[in-house]
């Protein structure tokens, strides 16, 4: 006869565990102090308890995009990480991000002090009126797509594809990567 495995998990505590999954999250600053608003919503993901920040991407200077005539350009940066949270709780934990670095809602698209969208939660297809994912630009966004390839070039946007193809039917031009500004304390 053989002895009970010390290691088994039970059926109960097996359906209890949640799954883990990737969320990449993106982030935008183009008024106030961008680079501190940035390194501030880093700061704040990585206290988040459940989500792990597993890599962060360089920053890039970039052209804004839609808006005023005048809209300063924007500092972009991506963030990897996995969580056992549910899109509902990234979603609220990534406004209270946005609401602690004082963001006011003005101009549609115009001047803002942090922006914290979620790109993509695992393979989640979200369509409510609070949420999409993934997030329904994110696949034509220089901004996003940029950073994103240089911590994971074999990202993948579900029902869109490869980011490494995405990218090649965009114009990067005026996504500049600032290797004098860095996220991390
Ligand atoms: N994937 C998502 N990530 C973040 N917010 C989302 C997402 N899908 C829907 N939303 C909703 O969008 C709202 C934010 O709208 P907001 O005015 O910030 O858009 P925006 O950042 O100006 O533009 P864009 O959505 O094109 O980046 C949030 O309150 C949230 O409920
Ligand atoms: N370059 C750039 N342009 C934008 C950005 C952004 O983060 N970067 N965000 C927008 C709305 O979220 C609209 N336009």
């Amino acid at each position: 006869m053989t002895s009970p495995n010390p290691y088994a998990i039970d059926a109960d505590t097996l359906s209890g565990m949640k799954p883990i999954r990737q969320v990449v999250f993106a982030l935008g600053s183009n008024d106030g102090d961008p680079l501190s608003n940035l390194q501030g919503a880093v700061a704040a993901l990585r206290d988040t308890p459940d989500v792990i920040v597993v890599d962060v991407s360089s920053v890039y200077e970039t052209d804004a995009v839609g808006g005023p005539a005048d809209n300063p350009p924007f500092l972009n940066a991506v963030v990897l990480a996995e969580t056992t949270l549910d899109e509902t709780t990234l979603l609220e934990r990534a406004l209270a991000i946005e609401d602690a670095y004082g963001r006011v809602r003005r101009e549609h698209w115009g001047p803002r002090t942090l922006d914290v969208d979620l790109v993509v939660v695992g393979r989640a297809q979200v369509e409510r009126p609070d949420l999409r994912l993934p997030h329904p630009r994110a696949h034509e966004r220089a901004f996003v797509l940029v950073p994103w390839a240089e911590v994971e070039p074999a990202g993948e946007i579900p029902g869109h594809g490869m980011i490494a193809d995405l990218l090649e039917s965009l114009d990067t031009s005026g996504v500049r990567r600032r290797d004098d500004l860095s996220l991390e304390d």
